[in-house]
């Protein structure tokens, strides 16, 4: 006999619940503070990957700064808020490659959401223009990651950049050998593929103590953490902008899946195109793709076919259900096994 629509429904909801458990166990995350203009890319990534039809939610790591206002938004945007504390580097008189990193310490926070067995860590100025869920299926154990370069001006007080030395084109200028053995693989912190994990998270905490900050904050301390498990993916999915004009035979702008509006002047919330550089066609046609994710209200969480099927219409149904009308369960629970 075929089973009656009360328990079907129930199971159709139980099925989905399930589902979804399994598939939330996989989420984007990002990372906001202060009370400035970032919670537009946090905005602008969240809609870009509604647009990219990505099945994984994105979590916010958010710092006690970020305003009331920002977070409402972020939330109207089907965003998961995680509070987070502030990480602060040991007291040191490093001059970082821009003042303003020391605050990226804070994303080292995001190992502890345990919750979660594989996040895609994404900064608030990348945009992803195509599906990248697939990287989800990266190998465990790894940390996966694109390359850098180290040919801007803000790479200036590093070594590589006095010798003219870019991983980006190795035999260009060849590591010297008076300078030691040649520095391992480094990659862009503002996208990676990672596995949340208490114990890597305490060690890495503990491991800061100790550590020595040095120019590019965060970034440089999580490559030298991760030095031994670092797996290069291809810049398709985390276009350092300025690989278009110091590698731009290293780049196809047709495969590139994920945007990392990181160069001086780039950040398209705040763009003015008077940064060198900023003036290109290509770099024109990028900000422009980013403000046309950001203003397509068709993106808004609110009009997501998601937002739709939440349950919010299967809620009266459920409710219905599940009360014989003395407010008590029609479903008994499975007995244990
Ligand atoms: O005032 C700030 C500065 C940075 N960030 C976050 O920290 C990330 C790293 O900073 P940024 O992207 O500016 O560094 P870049 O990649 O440009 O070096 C940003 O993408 C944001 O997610 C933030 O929320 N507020
Ligand atoms: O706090 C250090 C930051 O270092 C990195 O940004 C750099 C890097 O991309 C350089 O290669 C660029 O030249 C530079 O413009 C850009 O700021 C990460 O993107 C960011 O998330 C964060 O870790
Ligand atoms: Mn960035």
């Amino acid at each position: 006999m075929a089973p009656d629509i009360t328990t079907t429904l129930a199971n159709n909801a139980n099925t989905t619940l399930v589902k979804q458990a399994s598939i939330s166990s996989r989420a984007y995350v990002t990372f906001l503070a202060g009370d400035g203009d970032y919670w537009k890319g946090v905005v602008g990534l969240a809609k870009g990957l509604r647009k990219a039809e990505s099945k994984y939610p994105l979590v916010v790591a958010m710092l006690p700064d970020v305003p009331e206002e920002h977070r409402k938004i972020l939330v109207s945007q089907g965003c998961i808020v995680r509070e987070i504390e502030p990480v602060h580097p040991p007291e040191n008189q490093t001059q970082f490659a821009l003042a303003y990193y020391v605050i990226n310490y804070s994303k080292l926070r995001i190992w502890e959401f345990v919750e979660y067995s594989k996040m895609i860590y994404l900064d608030g100025d990348i945009e992803v223009f195509d599906n990248i869920d697939h990287l989800f299926d990266m190998p465990g154990g790894f940390i996966h990651a694109v390359m850098d370069c180290f040919c801007e001006k803000t790479w200036s007080k590093s070594p590589q950049y006095k010798i003219g030395y870019c991983q980006q084109c190795p035999d260009k200028v060849r590591w010297p050998a008076e300078m030691g053995p040649k520095p391992p693989l480094y990659f862009n912190a503002g996208m990676f593929v990672y596995e949340p994990k208490l114990s890597t998270y305490h060690d890495l905490l503990e491991t800061l103590k100790v550590t020595t900050p040095t120019l590019f904050a965060e970034q440089d301390f999580l490559n030298m953490f991760f030095r031994d498990v670092y797996k290069p993916i291809p810049s398709d999915y985390n276009l350092v902008l300025a690989m278009l004009w110091r590698h731009p035979e290293n780049i196809n702008l047709d495969k590139v899946k994920a945007v990392h509006y990181c160069a001086a002047g780039s950040k398209p919330w705040r763009y003015t195109g008077k940064e060198e550089n900023m003036d290109r066609e290509d770099i024109k046609m990028l900000v422009q793709k980013w403000w046309d994710v950001y203003n397509d209200e068709l993106l808004d969480y609110k009009n997501s076919t998601v937002a739709a099927s939440s349950g919010s219409d299967l809620q009266p149904i459920l409710e219905a259900l599940f009360e014989d009308g003395g407010g008590h369960s029609c479903f008994t629970a499975p007995s244990a096994a």
